[in-house]
């Protein structure tokens, strides 16, 4: 099996992002819609919106549960939100809302960060597996577990998703064991891939990065700092942005694991190398993102 590449500066500047006109409105510099969030963990999807407008999104909704939904609302006014009905558990209840709608006008959804029950992930993304063939997709947290029955429908995209699981993610895409992956985790990462037909993001201290067409590239440019609540949120949101910039799967992918580490990076200079918060990214990624243009 063909080592992974390390990704470097120079992968990076021959594959720069689409820049906006300068003419350009916030339609045109790309919108993302958040569909996440759950009752015990209200404000990760601020994260992952957050993020994508720090990445150059231009407008970014966030459809989350409506007992949340408002909070939200007003501590993010850069922010349109979504307030999704509750069921008896406080989670997104798929069956009566019509985020089909929100779908259409959204350039990239990133569905899943901060959702933590199992059945509304699964009702949520069996429903909008059938209306996101053609927008680009972006699958976190609980949406990963979610997907193991879809894997024909990802593959069949003529645009790959971008799944971003950590290690319990990845063993549960794959129905293996944790332990086991981490004996091989190119070889898991590429095995993902393939099954789902998706550019995947094994996250870890050693990111690894996997194409449906076999590529792979390692990324350990990070820091511990970033083994933190929220952090994962974060990429997720970056990503998103990306790919509604315009950015192929791959590149958005990369990109967006090298803006993490590089935000984490500036955030250990600045804050301290432990103990700094995964909202701390947020603000260091435009310039990062710059320097790197
Ligand atoms: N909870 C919070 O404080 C915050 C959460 N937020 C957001 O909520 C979302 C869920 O995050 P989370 O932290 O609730 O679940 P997470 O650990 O990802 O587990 C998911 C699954 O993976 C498994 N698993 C994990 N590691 C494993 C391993 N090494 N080896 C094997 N298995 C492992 C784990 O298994 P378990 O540990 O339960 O046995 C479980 O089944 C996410 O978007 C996050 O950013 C933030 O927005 C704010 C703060
Ligand atoms: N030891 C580490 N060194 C560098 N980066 C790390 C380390 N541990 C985790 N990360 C990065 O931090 C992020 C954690 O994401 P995730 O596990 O999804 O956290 P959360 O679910 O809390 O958002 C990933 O991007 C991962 O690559």
């Amino acid at each position: 099996m063909a080592e992974a590449r390390t990704l470097d500066g120079a992968w990076l500047r021959q594959h720069p992002l689409p820049q906006p006109h300068e003419e350009s409105d916030k339609n045109a510099r790309g919108r993302v819609l958040v569909v996440g969030g759950c009752t015990m963990v209200p404000g990760g999807v601020r994260l992952t919106a957050e993020a994508a407008l720090r990445a150059g999104a231009g407008k970014v909704r966030i459809a989350t549960v409506e007992s949340t939904a408002i909070m939200i609302g007003i501590v993010m006014p850069e922010v349109a939100v979504l307030p999704l009905a509750p069921d008896p558990k406080g989670e997104i209840d798929a069956t009566r809302t019509s985020l089909e709608l929100e779908v259409d006008k959204s350039d990239c959804l990133v569905l899943g960060p901060a959702m933590s029950c199992a059945e509304q992930a699964s009702a949520l993304v069996g429903r909008l597996m059938q209306a996101v063939d053609e927008t680009p997709l972006v699958l976190d947290a609980a949406a990963l577990m979610a997907i193991c029955d879809h894997a024909g429908r990802l593959r069949e995209r003529r645009l790959p998703a971008v799944l971003t699981p950590h290690i319990g993610e990845i063993a549960a895409l794959l129905g293996d064991d944790a332990d086991a992956i981490e004996q091989d985790r190119a070889a898991a990462v590429r095995r993902c891939a393939e099954r789902f037909g998706s550019v995947v993001v094994l996250k870890g201290a050693v990111s690894l990065v996997a194409a449906p067409t076999g590529e792979l590239f390692s990324y350990s440019g990070g820091n511990v700092g970033l083994a933190t609540g929220g952090s994962g949120d974060v990429m997720a949101g970056i990503a998103a942005a990306l790919l509604a910039r315009g950015a192929a799967p791959l590149q958005a992918a990369l990109w967006s694991v090298w803006l993490h580490g590089e935000a984490g990076r500036r955030c250990a200079e600045a804050i301290g190398p432990l103990g700094y918060l995964a909202s701390e990214l947020l603000g260091f990624i435009p310039r990062v993102m710059e320097r790197a243009a």
